[in-house]
């Protein structure tokens, strides 16, 4: 009996035993607040998909166990964290989980960056980082306004009425941007940028297809094939550029030069040259078209944004490193959009020793994600959150809040974004190269929804109108404010009556009086008779006769 007894309490124990050892939640060996895996192989990978994305999932879990949680990725036990306080905490950590990237690794190569810490990552950053130095940067005001201008010239050619894709033609001006500041003159050539263009869009569409169903198909289908190909052309086409830029007189300011002067591995070159590309892309594209997007459905938003362009750079000046300061409202938009865009979501790190985080134990290796879009979102910090309201980043207000409330970069172990500025520099050209030309506005009702992957993106094309003129023309103006009436006027003429028009509008007397003098009331009554009347109000004694 007795031996019945302890081969009975034996087994049981031995049961026990392989329980806990193979239930991932036994394995958690902290105090902080959070799931249990649903599933024993796949974690809480299956709550990530139904909430839609990473970030969805991250706003429930902080809503329900606070800034700090646990959930299990797959069979890894993760930490987020989502506060201004405990961003601080981790703010030295430069490590990062390669685990949390893996998926990225068939594009970009395992010799990039993005997989590298300790002290080879810090000095390979630090070399890299020189590319965004003071005096780097302000190589780079030209090339954006290439690209813009290039952009601002397609859209001349539209008409008011025409359908423009918002994401598709910014991606264009993305892509070209990028091309020519990390990788270089290469691509002036426009037939290759266009075939650089869509091989990263089909090597891409494969990452973003992987964030959703990790599963890979077999090398032999269709989907497989045209990854490959893709990512092989990309990396063929990165071989040449390099082999070009060594031969270049040019050497020692764009981003490829310090990429090459670091490392004489190639693969490595390669991989780190593809990392700055896909890390520039996606991020300016979205930024840009969530910023553009925010513009179109708040007029007087625009018309501010608009109204600072007239009055910092005028007609003619670009913008260039002694005004980019001054246009401290178009900052402020975009702020704003970065984050009510959240357009990356979180970033993540890593320690090879037990830590504490929040009054709570972090176990080594556990790897750490920065809720950097949960806490853009936070109702605490930022009150009716999905609000677009630019005053949000007025003096006054950044001055009240915590530092770390607003870390759309990043901001971990001096590896936070290394292009931050560079991103500043060129949604600011970008803007004000555009804004000055159009009006951009929707077109019709659309219901606008992002889908939150790597980086924030609208789940269907944006359509916008816009109300411009031709490119390079002083002549055939076609009314920005939609009255449609081709105008042969100069263009100061045509601002000077557009002024005019603003002051009716807005002055509380009417026209008369202080507004306009009488020469400037003759001109305009001339002009306006061929306006339609639409900002005319009663009570003006000289005037158009419509
Ligand atoms: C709106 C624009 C952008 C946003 C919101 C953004 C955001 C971020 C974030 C959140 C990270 C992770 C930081 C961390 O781990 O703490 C990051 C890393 C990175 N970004 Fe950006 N980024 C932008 C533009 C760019 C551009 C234009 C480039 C290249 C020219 C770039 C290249 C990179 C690279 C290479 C890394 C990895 C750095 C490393 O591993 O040390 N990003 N970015």
């Amino acid at each position: 009996m007795l031996d019945f007894a302890i081969f009975a309490v034996c087994c049981l124990s031995t049961l026990l035993i392989v329980i806990i050892w193979f239930n991932p939640s036994s394995k958690k060996v902290t105090t902080i607040p959070g799931m249990n895996p649903t599933s024993k192989e796949d974690g809480n990978i299956s709550d990530i998909g139904r909430a839609g994305s990473l970030h969805e999932f991250l706003l429930d879990l902080h809503e329900r166990y606070g800034p700090i949680a646990g959930f299990w990725f797959g069979q890894i036990y993760t930490v987020s964290i989502a506060s201004p306080e405990l961003f601080k905490t981790h703010s030295n950590v430069f490590d990062k989980p390669a685990s949390l990237f893996s998926v990225f690794e068939p594009l970009i190569g395992s010799a990039s960056l993005q997989y590298l810490n300790g002290a080879d990552g810090r000095s390979r950053r630090k070399h890299y980082d020189r590319a965004f130095g003071h005096d780097r940067l302000s190589a780079y005001y030209d090339m954006f306004q290439r690209a813009a201008d290039v952009l601002v010239k397609n859209w001349s050619s539209k008409n008011e009425q025409d359908h423009i894709p918002l994401s598709e033609d910014i991606f264009i001006f993305a892509i070209r941007a990028a091309l020519l500041t990390v990788l270089g003159e290469y691509f002036y050539n426009e037939e290759l940028l266009l075939s650089f263009r869509n091989a990263y869009e089909k090597a891409w569409g494969e990452m973003e297809h992987r964030l959703i169903d990790p599963t890979i198909p077999s090398k032999d289908t269709q989907r497989m094939k045209q990854f490959d190909e893709a990512v092989n052309y990309m990396i063929e086409t990165v071989r040449k550029v390099v082999q070009h830029r060594k031969e270049s007189a040019h050497q020692g300011q764009l981003v490829i030069d310090n990429i090459i002067e670091f490392s004489e591995n190639e693969e490595a070159v390669n991989a780190d040259c593809v990392t700055f590309l896909t890390g520039s892309f996606h991020t300016t594209l979205n930024l840009l078209t969530w910023c553009l997007y925010f513009l179109a459905t708040h007029k007087d938003i625009q018309e501010k944004v608009y109204q600072e362009i007239m009055d910092i750079l005028g007609e003619k000046d670009q913008v260039n490193k002694s005004n980019l300061s001054q246009l401290k409202y178009m900052r402020q938009v975009v702020d704003e959009s970065l984050r009510c865009g959240v357009i990356a979501p979180w970033a993540a790190r890593v320690q090879n020793f037990d830590s504490v985080l929040g009054g709570h134990k972090v176990p080594k290796n556990t790897p750490v994600i920065h809720a950097l879009g949960v806490v853009l979102k936070d109702e605490k910090l930022w009150p009716l959150p999905n609000k677009f309201d630019p005053d949000r980043f007025n003096e006054e207000n950044v001055k009240h809040r915590h530092p770390y409330a607003f870390q759309p970069f990043g901001f971990a172990g001096k590896r936070k974004c290394p292009a931050y500025k560079y991103a500043y520099i060129e949604s600011q050209v970008m803007l004000a190269t555009i804004l000055r030309k159009f009006q951009i506005k929707m077109h019709g009702e659309q219901v606008v929804l992002p889908v939150y992957g790597l980086v924030t993106h609208p789940a269907e094309e944006i359509w916008v109108q816009l109300c411009g003129c031709a490119q390079g023309s002083d002549t055939n103006w076609t009314c920005l404010y939609g009255c449609e009436t081709n105008l042969s006027l100069s263009t100061c003429s045509f601002f000077f009556l557009f002024e005019m028009l603003v002051c009716f509008d807005r002055s509380p007397e009417g026209v008369g009086g202080t507004v306009a003098s009488e020469s400037v009331l003759r001109s305009a009554g001339t002009l306006l008779s061929r306006f339609e009347p639409r900002h005319w109000r009663p009570g003006l004694t000289e005037g158009p006769k419509t």
